[in-house]
């Protein structure tokens, strides 16, 4: 008699096909369950009111995990037009005008609901009370250095991996800051250069410091202070390209905290500046404008202040960027003497060529990428310290995954707590982890409860029973 096939019984195909219904059944709760729910965003604003312009950001983060594993990212940036808060001081209330203008424009933004709701509520505040900044303050040059620092690490997931730092270079247009975590610097030997972080459970002991006129503009004018001390009608500035030529008023060039005082008592109105493009000349007057003599520390960078050796990589970002892309020298692993020769070479090209070779390039700029390349170069290697070595490990950044490296997320992820100092607790196991498992589990479940059945198969009543 042929044996009949045990799988093909009416009962093992009615427990086969309850045992897969069971399977996908547990598999689609379990990914359902574990699916984030549709996701809601939560929006940061963060207005950065620089000394040479004015910025608005707007970040967004998931909802439900602000204070845990969510990250936040810049969604909107919007420049606004015109110059610093600090130059509408005679008519304050042009500076919410151009504010408006930024919002209005950004407005018009594709992404439509999400945004129209931020806008909706960054206009109603500031068209309700513009003169209101509640939420306003000036940041001390210590915390934009220490949010600077925050931001390029929170965007690199250097904090919450515990993985070492890097350090952060900010050139702006009126001061600088320079803030990295040191080995050998644990806030004794000056107290005012330290801030110390808890995040994500691990300790940063960080070094910081803020040089107030060492921005790129104030940077310069200090420069042309220095040429100007006799009350000279024409100067010759290695530091601009030769052939450029502009006339510059006095009390304009002086009309800054930084040089206010060393005007010269006899001057007359103006002066004309004349450029002669010499990097090696220039440097020279760049030179100083620093103080490398007094130091009162074990170590200084410039002007007496403290600073341990630079240690680790860098991103150096604002200005640095600005003026080292131009000048096609973002790429560090250039040696140092090949840098110097390209500067040199840009700042001999005659004016009228730079001009005809960057139409749409803002000439203030144009004109002063000479003196800012030179500067950077002369305040990072004779300022901070940086060797061919270190210097090789400088990255030129403006953005870091989509973000722009500078102060202000830090600033936000700060004042949203969302950056906690205990790490966050971990589920056991990631989603896919875990799916896996209950797959698995199912399948040996429905495995175990078929070999259940198997004394009951037909075939089986056949065998030798043991006795
Ligand atoms: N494309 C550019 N090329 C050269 N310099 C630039 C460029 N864009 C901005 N700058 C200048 O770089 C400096 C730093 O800019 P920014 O970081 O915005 O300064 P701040 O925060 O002080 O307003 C300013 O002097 C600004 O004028
Ligand atoms: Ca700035």
């Amino acid at each position: 008699m042929k044996e009949k096939n045990p799988w093909k019984t009416p009962v093992t195909i009615i427990i086969t096909v309850i045992g897969v219904i069971v399977i996908v059944a547990l598999v689609t709760v379990a990914v359902l369950q574990n699916k984030p729910l549709l996701q809601k965003y939560k929006y940061g604003i963060v207005l950065d009111a620089g000394s040479s312009h004015t910025a608005l950001y707007i970040y967004k983060w998931p909802a439900e995990k602000d204070n845990n594993t969510g990250r936040a990212e810049q969604t909107h940036v919007c420049k606004v037009k015109g110059g610093g808060i600090s130059s509408y001081a005679a008519d304050p209330s042009k500076a919410g005008e151009s504010l408006r203008a930024c919002i209005g424009d950004a407005e018009r933004m594709e992404n439509s609901t999400a945004s129209d709701r931020v806008f909706q509520a960054v206009k109603e505040t500031l068209e309700s009370s513009p003169f209101s900044y509640q939420g306003a303050r000036i940041l001390s040059g210590q915390e934009e250095g220490a949010f600077g620092w925050v931001t390029v690490n929170y965007l690199d997931d250097r904090l919450k991996q515990g993985l070492e730092t890097t350090g952060a270079l900010d050139l702006g247009g009126a001061s600088t800051q320079i803030s990295f975590v040191s080995d050998n610097f644990d806030g004794s030997e000056s107290l005012m250069n330290s801030v110390t972080f808890r995040l994500y459970g691990n300790d940063y002991n960080l070094y910081t410091h803020s040089f107030l006129c060492y921005g790129k503009d104030q940077a310069q004018r200090l420069a042309l202070a220095h040429q100007t001390q006799s009350g000279l009608e024409k100067i010759l500035d290695p530091c601009f390209n030769p052939g450029y030529n502009r006339i510059q008023n006095y009390s304009v060039l002086y009309d800054s905290p930084c040089v206010s005082n060393r005007k010269p008592q006899t001057a007359p109105t103006s002066f004309q500046l004349t450029g002669t493009g010499n990097y090696r000349e220039c440097q020279k007057i760049v030179r100083s404008i620093f103080n490398f003599t007094t130091c009162k520390y074990s170590r200084c960078s410039f002007n007496g202040v403290f600073q341990p050796p630079v240690q680790g990589g860098f991103g150096a970002f604002s200005a640095y960027y600005f003026v080292m892309d131009f000048l096609n020298l973002t790429d560090t692993s250039m040696p140092l003497e090949t840098v110097k020769e390209k500067l040199t070479s840009y700042c001999s090209t005659p004016w009228d060529q730079i001009k005809q070779q960057h139409q749409r390039v803002k000439e203030k700029y144009l004109a002063e990428y000479c003196f800012s390349g030179t500067y950077i170069l002369t305040l990072l290697t004779e300022g901070y310290n940086f060797t061919s070595e270190s210097y090789s490990k400088i990255k030129f950044i403006k953005k870091i995954k989509g973000s722009d490296a500078g102060w202000t997320l830090g600033y936000m992820l700060n004042l949203t707590n969302m950056i906690p100092a205990e790490a966050p607790d971990t589920p056991l196991l990631p989603h896919a982890g875990y799916v896996s498992i209950v797959t698995i589990m199912a399948i040996l479940l429905f495995i175990l409860f078929i070999l259940s059945l198997r004394p009951v198969w037909p075939h089986c009543s056949k065998l030798p029973q043991v006795v």
